[in-house]
């Protein structure tokens, strides 16, 4: 059975990274991806503005949606303070087990806990299962139709709080039309765009964040 895209861009960085440095993680995967295969990564230019989000925020508790390859997990928790913690969802299991290979080499699995299962199933056992009381930090990237009603879910749920932020990946490409709408127009929540590209490529993109305001 041939190998999966996922599963080569681990072995490169199995093979050409440095074990137990994030950076080196982080770098190999972006010359994987921009020199031999394009994947969703969030990637070197738009990465930037997530760590300047995580570095703004500091936060105690953050939440990924969408955890793919593990890049941006290593990304987020690379910046995450002792004690700190980041919570990320893959329902895929191959990209979970790439994922869970990649946060270990990278050495932020104990910042790092990988769960599996659909966000719709996990965001509702997080209080009770995984001891969550509110989310200082969402990155939301997973399937873009879900965007918008797992922010519902987030605020069912009561796992925000006055001053939790999001960050959505894809404003522009490919573009989550729903989410926009929502969070928008939406008073509870004050928004900013962050023009960017696409990664790996010069196609135009977009972060939003988006605080809530409680
Ligand atoms: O489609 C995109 N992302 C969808 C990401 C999906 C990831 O999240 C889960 S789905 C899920 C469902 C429920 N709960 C958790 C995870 C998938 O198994 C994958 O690991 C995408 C596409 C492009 N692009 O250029 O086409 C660029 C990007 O940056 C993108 O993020
Ligand atoms: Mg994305």
């Amino acid at each position: 059975m041939n190998q999966s895209k996922e599963r080569r861009i681990l072995n490169f960085v199995l093979q050409n990274a440095v074990r137990g440095d994030p950076c080196s993680v982080m770098e190999t995967i972006d010359k994987y991806c921009s020199e031999k295969e394009w994947a969703m990564n969030v990637g070197d230019v738009k990465g930037v503005i997530l760590d300047k989000t995580v570095e703004e925020i500091n936060p105690k508790v953050a939440l990924e949606l969408g955890t793919y390859c593990g890049y941006s997990a290593v990304r987020i928790a690379r910046l995450l303070k002792a004690g700190a913690r980041l919570l990320t969802v893959e329902f895929n299991p191959e990209f979970a087990a790439i994922a869970k290979q990649m946060i270990e080499f990278a050495g932020v699995q104990d910042k790092v806990k990988l769960l599996e299962g659909p966000s719709e199933v996990i965001i509702p056992q997080l209080k009770k299962k995984y001891e969550v009381d509110t989310l200082d930090f969402v990155f939301v990237d997973h399937w873009k139709d879900r965007y918008a009603p797992d922010t519902i879910l987030l605020q069912e749920c009561s796992l925000l709080r006055k001053g939790s932020v999001l960050l959505a990946d894809n404003i522009i490409f490919p573009g989550a039309p729903e989410f926009v709408k929502y969070i928008r127009n939406n008073p509870r929540f004050q928004c900013s765009t962050y023009l960017s590209h696409l990664e790996y490529m010069k196609v135009q993109d977009a972060m939003e964040k988006a605080v809530f305001l409680g």
